[in-house]
């Protein structure tokens, strides 16, 4: 059985992919070895079997006992510990949730409902090292990858209304403690039925302007009944760095771009953070090659992969399932608003919903560790 070491298993995207594991019975496949940075020597998790101690995840000589690697630690650590495993001498697998080497030529993005061809090739090729997608990307392409499979995107734009979790768990918590400092200042006065809705108003804003440092701490400005336009580093050229992985990663993950002769298609748009938990939500507008009929977009859409559910466009089913609380803890990507644009036939909009902790990070991972396990 595959020696496979399990570095990040405790933080939020670890312990989803822990989950999943568990749900999906692979933890029957693999002989794991649970590492942390922060307690070497403690105790592993139930799910250990022989190695029942955790290791220390900076030692190189215990990572490299085994045949693969899974790391949801972060960034940091994969730049850090990575180079030295593979100066190490180390040919084992490495599967990352961070971006650090997405782009390296040496790695792949990893979706393999979408780009199963990209990655098996690869492996044939010897690739050892495969990174999760950017959780919005990946949200993307599990739902409009069917679009792409048939050739018919000509470009596309996307406006994101992304989760707190994306910044990790403290965002999520500082977003929920905002929301409660916002209610108790306005709690007298929601209480009473008289109250002019204009104090509340301006209470509200009053208790957002007034956020002290400590309570904004994660996200620099409050989040709670506000929006933030701008996710991930300053590119310095009026772009984020998360607009940025939209084009690029999205062509990386279909296997386009200079390296296999296929001409990259243009991806790019405006990435807002918003007050949900953990879905990442989209609005797409698609400039298609050709004016293909909407109920052939449909079938086409919705026969892509097993996840992928269209929604009919209509006010009633948009509201009931197209929204971060239907989705949250689904595997489910549904894709929704769909219709022509009044620009013109070849234009169509769409409304998608995923659960980036899931889609947008696990779920890709582990999937990937049963390929390699299944060859
Ligand atoms: N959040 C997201 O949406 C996404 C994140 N990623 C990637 O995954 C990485 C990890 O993200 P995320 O899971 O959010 O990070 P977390 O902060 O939740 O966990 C990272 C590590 O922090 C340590 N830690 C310290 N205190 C705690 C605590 N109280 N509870 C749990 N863990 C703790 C753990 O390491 P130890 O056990 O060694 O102490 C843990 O593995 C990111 O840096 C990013 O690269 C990728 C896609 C999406
Ligand atoms: N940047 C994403 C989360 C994330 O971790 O992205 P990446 O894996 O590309 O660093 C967000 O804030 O919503």
């Amino acid at each position: 059985m595959k020696l496979v070491g399990l570095v990040g298993w405790r933080g939020m995207v670890g312990s989803v992919l822990m989950q999943r594991m568990q749900d999906e019975g692979d933890f029957a496949h693999i002989e794991p070895v649970f590492f942390t940075t922060s307690n070497a020597g403690g105790a592993a998790p139930a799910m250990a079997k022989n190695e029942t101690i955790l290791k220390s995840a900076g030692d190189i000589a215990e990572l490299s006992k085994c045949d693969i690697i899974i790391s949801c630690q972060g960034g940091d650590y994969t730049g850090e510990v990575f180079p030295k495993l593979r100066a190490s001498g180390w040919n084992g697998y490495w599967i990352d949730a961070a971006s650090t080497l997405r782009m390296q030529d040496d790695a792949v993005i990893v979706l393999d409902p979408v780009n199963l061809d990209v990655i098996k090739d690869a492996l044939g090729k010897g690739v050892r090292n495969y990174v999760g997608g950017n959780c919005t990307v990946s949200c993307m392409l599990m739902g409009l990858g069917g679009l792409f499979q048939h050739g018919l995107v000509d470009w596309m734009s996307s406006m994101t209304y992304q989760a707190a979790s994306g910044g990790g768990a403290q965002h999520m918590r500082e977003l929920l403690t905002q929301f409660g400092t916002i209610n108790a200042a306005v709690r007298p006065l929601l209480d009473n039925p008289a109250a002019a809705i204009l104090e509340i108003d301006r209470a509200v804003l009053a208790t957002q302007h007034g956020m002290s440092p400590d309570e904004t701490k994660q996200f620099g400005v409050p989040l709670a009944g506000n929006l933030i336009p701008w996710i991930d580093k300053d590119l310095g050229n009026g772009q984020s760095k998360e607009e940025w992985k939209a084009g690029a990663e999205t062509n990386k993950i279909l296997g386009r771009g200079a390296a296999s002769g296929l001409a990259e298609i243009p991806v790019d748009g405006l990435c807002v953070r918003i007050g949900a938990m953990r879905c990442h939500s989209q609005a797409l507008t698609i400039k298609l090659k050709r004016d293909v009929p909407l109920d052939e977009i449909n079938d086409i859409i919705a026969g892509a992969n097993d996840w992928v559910k269209v929604v009919p466009n209509n006010r009633e089913a948009s509201m009931r399932e197209l929204s971060p609380a239907a989705v949250t803890g689904s595997l489910a990507i549904p894709v929704g608003r769909l219709r022509k644009m009044s620009m013109g036939g070849e234009y169509l909009s769409a409304f998608t919903v995923g659960d980036q902790l899931l889609w947008g990070a696990a779920e890709p991972l582990r999937r990937m560790l049963r390929i390699i396990l299944d060859r």
